[in-house]
């Protein structure tokens, strides 16, 4: 089914709210195995090619937090905490004004949430919630439950918003899953799990992480919630392991790419009809192209909506520039300059061939520096090892394709560097990608932090597909010359500083 299709798939409102299919419907559903990490559900096996698979202003500068013994200096947390952009919120009831106080919440006390849920948040140092989380969670938290669909930029802090809602939704005293949230990747489903984990602590609940080979067929979940990618949730649900009578909220993160029905939308809408009728359904993502539009209120009905306009997808502290190497091979070269020439921190190099990020990891070793390549061709041992070491810190450069494009939070990625531009399709006539490119600069930039994106080109194409970004999102990619090393370096260090 082509993208396009999307829009002209009907779900009836019906067929959304199936209640839990009976026992022997479930046997009867087909199961590919397992997860599909986001770039195994769309390769091209051949050759490897990875396809897709803040808020308050303190004008007066004094301002203190609530929770002053959280952050030690109220500048730094103003600056993370400040945003610029405005977020659109469309109201399922129409009579309800938006502007009203019950729908934002200045302080995570205004929402009533369990004292052990504000006792988790402090723990992980959040005094106050960011404009997403400020205007999403009172909806969220509403009685009756509403579905909701919440756009905001990268690294604005939606995964506490969702998490805050399953955490709050459940029964402590059930010992039974009643929230799942689906994933598109292993790395970013276990590091929601480490959030929600982080956020209950205090609480009694339980997590399950269901992805491949962390499952098995004798061992029923009771964990309240879990989360997984789609692949693995399905297979669970089929073979009886994971019981989903009393779900109550489903969470899509990354919801556009969770729908895509060329990749594992088909998964997705399959155990979405499975669940209760009234399951409590949230789609987020930074980014909603118009493709996907209708089909996430089908999928989502009379859902609460925040949107962005398609000039504000971009964060402000994402510098991003431009190289023009003189060919494929030069990428290389250029490549090494910068590495020898500058002390980054931690950073992220994307490519659109697993061989590619292979090549470049074992050649840039060769050349002395500290770096891993990750992709879905890895085992899932060692996918977990080399995250977990990057995320620690012990690898400073981590080279992959698309499949860690979406959601991965690590602070201190000061980086990240397009050696290919993301482009929708093969060939020359295809056009650069704009929401996969939105998703893997974001890696960079968390959280009102500072942070460069470079961008490789190479020929006549891929200067096009910089024209097509800085079009489609309105911002300016700067060129740096790739001579001009020092003037490069000058450059990313004084934004790095800052
Ligand atoms: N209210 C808050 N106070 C302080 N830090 C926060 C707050 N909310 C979120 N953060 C931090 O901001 C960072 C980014 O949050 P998160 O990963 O949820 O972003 P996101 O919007 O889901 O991004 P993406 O679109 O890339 O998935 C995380 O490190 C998180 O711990």
């Amino acid at each position: 089914m082509s993208a396009e299709d999307l829009t002209n798939l009907k779900i009836s409102d019906d067929s959304v709210a199936t209640p839990a299919a009976p026992a022997g419907e479930e046997k009867d559903v087909s199961i590919q195995d397992d997860t599909i990490p986001t770039e195994t559900a769309a390769v091209d096996g051949k050759n490897g090619e990875a396809k897709m698979g803040e808020e308050e202003e303190d004008k007066s500068g004094t301002h203190q937090s609530a929770h002053p013994f959280l952050f030690t200096d109220a500048k730094e947390e103003q600056r993370l905490l400040a945003s610029t952009f405005e977020v659109n919120v469309t109201l399922a009831d129409q009579q309800a004004n938006p502007d009203s106080p019950l729908y934002s919440a200045k302080t995570f006390e205004d929402l009533g949430l369990h004292p052990s849920l504000l006792k988790g948040l402090y723990a992980m140092k959040f005094s106050k919630p960011s404009k997403i989380q400020e205007k999403a969670l009172p909806l969220l938290l509403a009685n009756p439950p509403m579905n909701m669909i919440a756009q905001s930029q990268s690294g604005t802090g939606k995964t506490a918003a969702f998490s805050l809602t399953m955490l709050s939704r459940i029964s402590y005293d059930l010992q039974q899953p009643q929230a799942i949230c689906l994933a598109p990747s292993r790395e970013l489903a276990r590091q929601t799990q480490d959030v929600v984990n982080r956020m209950g602590q205090f609480t009694p609940m339980k997590t399950f992480l269901a992805v491949k080979e962390s499952w098995n067929r004798d061992t029923r979940v009771d964990a309240q919630i879990i989360i997984g990618t789609p692949g693995t949730v399905m297979d669970m649900i089929a073979k009886r392991v994971l019981p989903i009578k009393d779900i109550k909220v489903l969470v899509l993160d990354e919801a556009d790419e969770m729908m895509d029905l060329q990749g594992l939308g088909d998964q997705t809408l399959r155990i979405r009809k499975m669940l209760p009728p009234n399951t409590q359904t949230l789609l987020f993502s930074a980014t909603f192209p118009d493709k996907v539009v209708s089909f996430s209120q089908k999928f989502a009905p009379n859902a609460n909506q925040i949107r962005l306009k398609q000039e504000e997808l971009s964060v402000e502290g994402i510098k991003q520039f431009f190289m023009d190497c003189a060919d494929n091979e030069a990428k290389y070269d250029v490549l090494l300059e910068i590495y020898n020439l500058l002390t980054v921190g931690q950073s992220i190099i994307f490519c659109r061939k697993r061989d590619t990020a292979d090549e470049i990891a074992s050649r840039m070793t060769a050349d002395g520096h500290s770096v891993a390549s990750l992709h879905g061709s890895k085992d899932t041992g060692d996918r977990d090892a080399i995250i977990d070491g990057f995320r620690e810190g012990k690898t400073k450069v981590l080279i992959t394709t698309n499949v860690i494009a979406r959601g991965i939070d690590i602070s201190q990625v000061t980086m990240v560097i397009n050696y290919d531009i993301p482009t929708t399709g093969f060939g020359p006539q295809t056009r650069a990608d704009t929401e996969t490119y939105l998703h893997r600069v974001g890696r960079t930039g968390r959280f009102g932090r500072q942070g460069v994106a470079i961008n490789f080109i190479s020929d006549a194409n891929s200067y096009r597909w910089v024209q097509e970004l800085q079009q489609d999102l309105g911002v300016e990619i700067t060129a740096v010359k790739t001579q001009d090393y020092e003037e490069m370096e000058k450059i990313l260090k004084s934004i790095l500083k800052s």
